[in-house]
């Protein structure tokens, strides 16, 4: 298929995914939540719809899970606006890790700690209590983890602070928050 036929047919695709289940946590105010889970050690929990609930074979084995979510109460998409940790520039969407982005796809790699039935315990938590999931993957050492990486504007900001602020997120609510 030619290239222009592609764009075409792909820019008029309504794509439409149905909920495997529903993740669960303490976090139910979108300033309080922590913004990467890797800070902060929140617990939840995922509750698998019964016909998905056969796909959780052989999970158990695994310590963590790639989880990938609708940002269900994510506004309206900024597709350049500037991280709260780098106030010097404007950042593209696909540079930060924002909830308001064209396509509100979140992705969190979480602890997992068990699998009972059709529930699994988590924690490294940064999802809001209510949100719809729409896939788990494995989290497999040899397939995600590089040992060479370049963190782009993450590196050259106050990205030691954003442990901090995960820290005490209630302390610090009344502030403006990080977009990272
Ligand atoms: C900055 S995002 C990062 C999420 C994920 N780890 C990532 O990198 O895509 C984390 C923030 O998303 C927000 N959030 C979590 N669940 C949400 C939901 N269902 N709808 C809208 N915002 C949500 C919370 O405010 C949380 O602090």
């Amino acid at each position: 298929m030619a290239f222009n036929e592609d764009i075409g047919r792909v820019k008029e695709m309504e794509i439409c995914y149905r909920p495997i289940g529903i993740i669960h946590s303490e976090h139910t105010i979108q300033e309080d939540t922590p913004i990467q889970g890797i800070f902060n050690p929140s617990k939840g929990y995922i509750e698998i719809f019964d016909e998905f609930v056969p796909g959780l074979k052989d999970v158990e084995n695994f310590s963590h899970l790639i989880l990938l979510y609708h940002f269900d109460r994510a506004g309206k998409c900024e597709i350049v606006r500037k991280p709260f940790l780098d106030l010097e520039e404007d950042r593209g969407i696909f540079s930060i890790r924002h909830f308001n982005r064209p396509n509100p796809v979140g992705f969190s790699i979480v602890d997992l700690l068990s699998v009972k039935g059709n529930r699994l315990e988590i924690s490294a938590v940064d999802i809001l209590d209510g949100t719809p999931l729409i896939d788990i993957k494995p989290y497999v050492y040899q397939f995600d983890h590089r040992d060479e990486v370049r963190n782009g504007w993450v590196d050259s900001s106050h990205s030691e602070e954003i442990g901090e602020w995960n820290a005490t997120p209630k302390g610090l609510r009344d502030k403006e928050r990080t977009n990272i």
